[in-house]
């Protein structure tokens, strides 16, 4: 609920019993980096909420309200005691729709046209959610990350801190070039709608990616943002990929340490890069979804001297499987070793991101 690419969407749980571990507090972040402690951002930003039942008591060492009182404190309408899994079978049949809450008088009256409903993919979402102003996080990091801000999940911006990043978080549309020798890494984030409106982003990343060589690395929208901007197209989906158990294969064509595997993921997302045979030159496809044949990532080639990455699905999972965690563990390491190996004092350092073995330390996985 406080994932900002899920701004202006109705969400139906599944889970029939909502509500039984209540809200937790987001107060006072105990890990010092200033993103809040539970939520992925400072509020709700669906538009609304449907439960089959909802648990008004609650019970959870950490909790600090019910699910009720938080959606009432922050103007978001939910609605219970419907049949979501009749929501569901409709929603699975049609595809992803625009819809509404209505109780009483309105729920009985006649359905409004389709004039009255509004589409929130008709509108540049990316710029309600994104930071207005730069603001750095863990300042002494030894390793400079800029982060474009398309509706960050809080813990994109956690994992890169915690593994020593210092991170500048700048606006959607800021033109990166202009800094761009500052940074060892430039990050691209999550974010809500259809990536085509992010225009200025996609063409400074296109800038970026042809006439820079430092590690860039995007998730969801920042992965349709890289592929926008290297030539791909994007689509909306009719379903979306959601949920905590998509699996995801890493292509034997890649080249990758990962490849022949699957992985299972989290994600949340409508629109995706339409795969094209050939890939456009200097890239090629890195993970695809094992359900739908959708692409899940792309890379730039070994051939390209290039360090892009991008992938559709959350690395970062809060909550969610940890399978790709690690993926953050290498791209501060790629930036690190880039950085080392630019000052002189590095010996072969820099391996490509893909090679070094995201999964080489597997213990690592569940130590996060
Ligand atoms: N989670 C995301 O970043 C979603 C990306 C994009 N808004 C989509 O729906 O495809």
């Amino acid at each position: 609920m406080t994932d900002p690419s899920y701004r202006h969407q109705i969400l139906v749980f599944t889970t029939p019993l909502i509500g039984n571990y209540g809200v937790p507090s987001n107060e006072a972040p105990t890990d010092g980096y200033d993103v809040g402690m539970m939520l992925e951002s400072k509020g709700i930003q669906c538009a609304g909420v449907v439960v089959a039942d909802v648990a008004d008591r609650y019970s959870h060492y950490q909790a600090v309200e019910s699910i009720g009182d938080w959606c009432k404190r922050s103007g978001i309408p939910g609605i219970s005691d419907v049949d979501t899994r009749a929501i569901t079978t409709l929603l699975r049949d049609q595809g992803t729709t625009l819809g509404r809450l209505a109780v009483g008088h309105d729920a009985l009256g006649p359905p409004p046209s389709p004039a009255d409903y509004w589409d929130p993919s008709l509108d540049n979402l990316v710029a309600e959610v994104s930071t207005t102003e730069p603001y750095t996080l863990n300042p002494s990091g030894d390793v400079n990350i800029a982060v474009l801000d398309f509706g960050a999940k809080a813990n994109i911006l956690r994992s890169l801190v915690r593994r020593g990043a210092r991170v500048t978080v700048y606006p959607w549309d800021f033109d990166f070039n202009s800094v761009r020798d500052e940074y060892d890494g430039l990050f691209l984030t999550n974010g809500p709608g259809d990536p085509k409106h992010a225009k200025e982003a996609i063409s400074n990343v296109r800038k970026t990616l042809e006439e820079w060589d430092r590690p860039v690395f995007g998730i969801c929208m920042g992965h349709q943002i890289i592929g926008l901007a290297a030539g791909l197209d994007a689509y909306r989906m009719t379903f979306g990929n959601r949920g905590h158990n998509q699996p995801v294969l890493a292509l034997a064509s890649s080249g990758s340490i990962l490849a022949g595997r699957v992985y299972v993921t989290s994600q949340n997302h409508q629109y995706a890069l339409t795969l094209t045979d050939p890939f456009p030159e200097g890239w090629e496809p890195f993970f695809i979804n094992c359900n739908d044949s959708s692409v899940e990532g792309i890379k730039s080639t070994a051939e390209s001297g290039k360090k892009v990455w991008g992938v559709q699905f959350h690395p970062e999972s809060a909550g969610g499987p940890l399978d790709t965690i690690e993926m953050f563990t290498d791209f501060i390491q790629t930036c690190r070793d880039d950085k080392v190996a630019r000052k002189g004092s590095g010996s072969g350092l820099g391996s490509a991101f893909a090679d070094i073995g995201i999964f080489a330390a597997a213990g690592a996985l569940f130590g996060e």
